[in-house]
Parts: structure tokens; sequence; C-alpha cells
């Protein structure tokens, strides 16, 4: 069975467009990772994906019947700093100030165990605000959309109209980079050993 391992509604809606049959189980770990050891966004965001995995592989260790373990990990970063979730709305705030007009980029680690081989990548996508009145920033923090996430927006919801340009793979925006991961999945065979006879029919697997 494949396991995807996140609390997060957006990976779970993205994991679904591969129409594979899938359990979620949500890794509880501390997201937070020595930046001295870990220097580059890519290497934050890899990490922290591999806890979770860790997390998950020590959660399920007596499960036979898992053979495929997917976590994944997203900041947004800008100038040398890292913008995990906000604290709260204050900060909220305060990051979408910091991000108006400007260019930042959206790092999003994976890590996949496939019958106990683990590959690890990462994917980078540059995104564009443009300038935004502090009017509009309180309205947009006060519909609580931006809490729980990197960056403090969410580009797939309203937070899609602070954005100017994109330059990458959106769905790495959202927290799963799927082109990249469907890669991995089926030059490792994995597509192939869950594509089932309903999917050839074309009936999308629930
Ligand atoms: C930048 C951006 C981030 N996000 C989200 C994706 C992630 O859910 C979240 C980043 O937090 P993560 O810590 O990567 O993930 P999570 O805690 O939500 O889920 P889990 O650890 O259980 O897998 O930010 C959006 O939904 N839209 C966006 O535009």
């Amino acid at each position: 069975m494949i396991i995807l391992g996140t609390s997060s509604p957006r990976r779970i809606e993205l994991f679904s467009h591969f129409k594979l049959p899938f359990q979620i189980l949500a890794p509880q770990i501390d997201e937070k990772v020595d930046e001295t050891l870990y220097k580059t966004p890519e290497a934050v965001v890899i990490k922290i994906a591999k806890d979770k995995l860790q997390k998950i592989c020590d959660n399920t260790i007596n499960r036979e019947d898992i053979d495929v373990i997917i976590t994944a990990d997203t900041i947004v970063w800008m100038d040398g700093r890292i913008f995990g979730k906000p604290r709260d709305s204050s900060n909220a705030k305060e990051i979408l100030r910091e991000l108006s007009g400007k260019w930042h980029k959206v790092f999003t680690g994976v890590c996949v165990k496939i019958d106990n081989e683990e590959f690890s990548f990462y994917e980078e996508t540059s995104v564009k605000f443009r300038e935004l009145e502090d009017e509009e920033i309180d309205f947009y923090v006060s519909t609580g959309e931006p809490l729980d996430k990197a960056g403090a927006y969410g580009i797939q919801e309203l937070g899609g109209v602070l954005v100017e340009r994109i330059e990458g793979d959106y769905t790495n925006v959202v927290g799963l980079p799927l082109p990249k991961l469907w890669k991995l999945l089926f030059d490792r065979g994995v597509i192939k050993r869950y594509a089932t006879r309903k999917w050839s029919e074309g009936e999308a697997i629930k």
C-alpha cells in the first residue's frame, strides 16, 4: 500500500490526481532544523521531509503491507531568510509586507521510501507578489487563510490574487511537486504496480 505522510489537505488533493489508491498518516514532528548544519533552503526542506518519513516509519514498524511512503515539506525563501507558517496573525501580516512587490522562492523537499530504498529531491519555483496595500493585507489575514501555510499565503485559494508572476512548477508552490514525483514513481515502477484495471477503464479510484 502507498502511504502519503501528511496532514495537508492540499498535498492530499494534489496526490489524488495520480489516481492511485493511498492512505494518509500524519507525521507529527518538530519542524525545526539546526540552520548551522542545514545552510541552504533545499537542505532544510529535504531534512524536514526526511524527519517526517522517519516518523512514519517508526509508527508503522510492524506494517508489512506498506511498500511506499511519501512525505514533503514546503518553505518560502527570500533574501537568505526562511518563512515557514506564521506564528499568528500579526506575524502573517509582517511576512506579507516583506513579500509585497518582490520575487521570492518556494522550496519543497520530498522524501519517498520504495521497498526499503529511500529517495529525496526538491523543487523550486519563483513567485512575484504585486505591491500590496496594508489594508489589503489586513483583510487577507482576517480570512484566516494564511495561518497554516508557508509564507502566509495560499496560491491555490484567495492568495492567488496576490501573485503577479510565477516561474516554474505551480504544484510545488501548493506543496507537492507533481511532475518530479510522478517521474520518480513512474521510473521506479510504482505507478504501474498500483494502476488498476479500473484506471485503464477510465474510472477514478476513490
Ligand atoms: C506557499 C504555499 C504553501 N502552502 C502550504 C503547503 C503546506 O501545507 C504548508 C507548508 O507547511 P508544511 O510544514 O510543509 O506542511 P504541513 O504542516 O501543512 O503538512 P504535513 O507536515 O503534515 O505534510 O503551506 C499552500 O497551501 N499554498 C501556498 O501557496
